[in-house]
């Protein structure tokens, strides 16, 4: 397993937020957490990224207990808030990051050029990026969550406000890597990309409700589409 979660649970300021979870993502697989806002997706994964301990339960992640500091090397972490330096160029933002993993100068350079073309920045490398759009700025993330090839990523709604053709093309990338043996979580609202998980599962007010592949899911919950899915985990009737 590439993430092991057992009986993990999390309260703020004494309100319980995560109910004794366990969940598991297969290597070489792209498991997506759905669900509705508030459920308790993003603070699931900051526990995975050993950026929030948990209150009870243990997280294991490529074979180490989190917190494991080295683990960070290992994971592409795309979050839902951008972090980017805005006086600095897309390329420069880039090379800033992938030299945190001591690429050496011509592997990085491959890199940023791979990445850059994915996310359709190429042309915009040398613009700062306070002057990028919203869009750009998610694709940029993106693309550095990417920088270092990790073997797993962890992508907190990554296609929020990109469009549809570029959504297209980073789910084609995602599940080329996927093939290649990389493992893949990600949260999305979006129910077209959540039919493209292997897995999925839907998460309400910090308990998995229901999980499977969509095909599993669909029958499960007797409708036809995941839309009709996500309905049901927020709780309404249809
Ligand atoms: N640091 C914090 N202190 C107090 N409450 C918090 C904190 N972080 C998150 N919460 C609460 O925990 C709950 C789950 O939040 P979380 O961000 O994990 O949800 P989410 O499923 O990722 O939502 P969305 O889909 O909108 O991103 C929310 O009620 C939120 O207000």
């Amino acid at each position: 397993m590439a993430i092991h979660l057992q009986n993990v649970s999390k309260s703020f300021q004494k309100t319980k937020i995560i109910h004794q979870l366990n969940l598991d993502v297969k290597d070489g697989s792209i498991f997506g957490l759905i669900g509705p806002s508030g459920g308790g997706k993003t603070t699931i994964i900051k526990m995975m990224l050993g950026m929030l301990p948990a209150d009870e339960g243990t997280i294991t992640v490529l074979e180490h207990e989190v917190p494991h500091e080295p683990l960070l090397y290992q994971i592409g972490y795309m979050a839902q808030a951008d972090a980017l330096y805005t006086d600095l160029t897309g390329h420069e933002n880039l090379s800033f990051f992938g030299s945190m993993f001591h690429l050496n100068k011509k592997k990085l350079q491959e890199r940023i050029e791979y990445v850059a073309e994915l996310v359709d920045l190429t042309p915009f490398l040398k613009r700062k990026v306070g002057l990028y759009s919203g869009g750009m700025r998610r694709r940029l993330s993106l693309a550095i969550a990417l920088i270092q090839d990790p073997p797993l990523l962890i992508l907190d709604e990554p296609t929020v406000g990109i469009d549809p053709a570029l959504k297209k093309k980073i789910w084609h990338e995602l599940i080329h890597l996927k093939n290649n043996g990389k493992t893949i979580l990600v949260t999305t609202h979006a129910m077209d990309e959540a039919a493209q998980c292997d897995e999925l599962a839907m998460l309400r007010e910090g308990s998995i409700i229901a999980n499977g592949s969509p095909s599993e899911l669909l029958e499960q919950f007797g409708v036809v589409s995941l839309d009709d899915v996500f309905l049901h985990a927020g709780g309404v009737e249809k």
